[in-house]
C-alpha cells in the first residue's frame, strides 16, 4: 500500500480573515503527514481590484480576467497571499515553499477557448507534473500552490483554486493514497443554507443532484463539488469539505461532509 498524502485547499473567505487563517495554518503545520496546500484568494483579489478601480465580473464561479485583472491576480495570488501564507507557515516550523503553477513547470494549462463567454486569461488545466511536486516533498519541502498556471506559449493564466486542488490530487494519486480536503468558512455542505449546523455528513451523486435541483446547493459550492466528484472518479481516495477550524478532525474523517461515489448514477 502506498503512503498517504493530504492535498488541502483553503478558500478566499478564510484567507481574508487573519485570525481564522492563522488558526488554520497552525493546524496545517501540525498535520503529521506529507501534505500540499493549494490556496484561493478570490475575495482579496476582488478587494484590491476595487481599490484600483478595476471591476470584478464572475461567470459561473470563474473570474473574467482581462489584462488589468491578470496583473491584479498575479500580484495578489502569486505575491501577497502566497508569500504571507509561506511566512506564517515558516513561523509554525513548517518548511513551506510558495509556487505558482509556472514554477518548476508544475501545472500547465491552456487558455480557455472563447465560446459564449470570453473569460480572457483563464487557464484550463492540461497537465500536473507529479514527479516535480514529489521531488519537493522528498526534500521535506511543503508546496504552497497559488491559483495561477502557465501555458506552453508562455502565458500566465488565472485558474480556479478548487480545480487546481482536484487536478493536483488526481496527479499525486499515481504516487500516493490521496486525501483531498477543501477547507472553507462553513462546517461542510449544508442541507439548510440558513442553518450553519445542518451539515450533510455524506454526499453522493444522487443526493447532490437532488440538492442542486432544489437550489439548496448553489453558487461556489457547485464547481467545488463537481471537482470533488471528478477527483474521486480519477483515483483520489477520499474527499472532504469542512470548516477551516476542523482540518485536523477532517483528516481523521471526523468532521465535515465526506464526498462518496457509493450509489449508482
Ligand atoms: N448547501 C451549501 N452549503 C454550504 N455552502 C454553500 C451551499 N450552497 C452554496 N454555498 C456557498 O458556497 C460557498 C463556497 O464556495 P466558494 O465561495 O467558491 O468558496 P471558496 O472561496 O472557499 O472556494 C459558501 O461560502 C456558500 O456561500
Ligand atoms: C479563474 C478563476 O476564477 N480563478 C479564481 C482563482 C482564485 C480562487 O479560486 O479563489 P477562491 O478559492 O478563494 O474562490 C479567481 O480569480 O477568483
Amino acid at each position: 500500500m502506498s503512503q498517504a498524502l493530504y492535498v488541502i485547499k483553503i478558500g478566499g473567505n478564510v484567507i481574508d480573515n487573519l485570525e481564522a487563517c492563522t488558526r488554520f495554518l497552525n493546524d496545517f503545520a501540525k498535520l503529521d503527514a506529507p501534505k500540499i496546500l493549494v490556496h484561493g484568494g478570490g475575495k482579496v483579489a476582488t478587494q484590491i481590484a476595487a481599490k484600483l478601480q478595476i471591476e470584478t465580473q464572475m461567470v459561473e464561479g470563474r473570474r473574467i480576467t482581462d489584462k488589468a485583472m491578470l496583473d491584479v491576480v498575479t500580484m495578489v495570488y502569486g505575491g501577497l497571499v502566497n508569500k504571507n501564507l509561506v511566512a506564517q507557515l515558516q513561523s509554525f516550523n513548517c518548511n513551506a515553499i510558495g509556487l505558482t503553477g509556472a514554477d518548476g513547470g508544475i501545472i500547465r494549462s491552456v487558455k480557455r477557448p472563447v465560446k459564449t463567454v470570453d473569460y480572457g486569461f483563464v487557464g484550463d488545466i492540461e497537465a500536473v507534473n507529479a514527479k516535480q511536486i514529489n521531488a519537493l516533498l522528498s526534500s521535506d519541502l511543503i508546496p504552497v500552490i497559488a491559483p495561477l498556471t502557465y501555458s506552453s506559449e508562455g502565458l500566465l493564466l488565472n485558474t480556479n483554486a478548487d480545480t487546481m486542488a482536484s487536478a493536483t490530487a488526481v496527479a499525486m494519486a499515481e504516487l500516493y493514497e490521496v486525501n483531498l480536503i477543501y477547507c472553507f468558512e462553513k462546517k461542510g455542505v449544508l442541507s439548510d443554507p440558513d442553518d450553519d449546523n445542518a451539515v450533510i455528513s455524506s454526499l453522493d451523486p444522487v443526493s447532490y443532484a437532488e440538492y442542486k435541483s432544489s437550489g439548496v446547493i448553489n453558487k461556489g459550492m457547485i464547481p467545488k463539488l463537481d471537482s470533488a466528484f471528478e477527483a474521486l472518479n480519477d483515483g483520489v481516495l477520499q474527499v472532504t469539505i469542512c470548516h477551516a477550524d476542523d482540518l485536523l478532525e477532517a483528516a481523521k474523517s471526523a468532521a465535515g461532509t465526506v464526498i462518496a461515489l457509493n450509489t449508482t448514477y
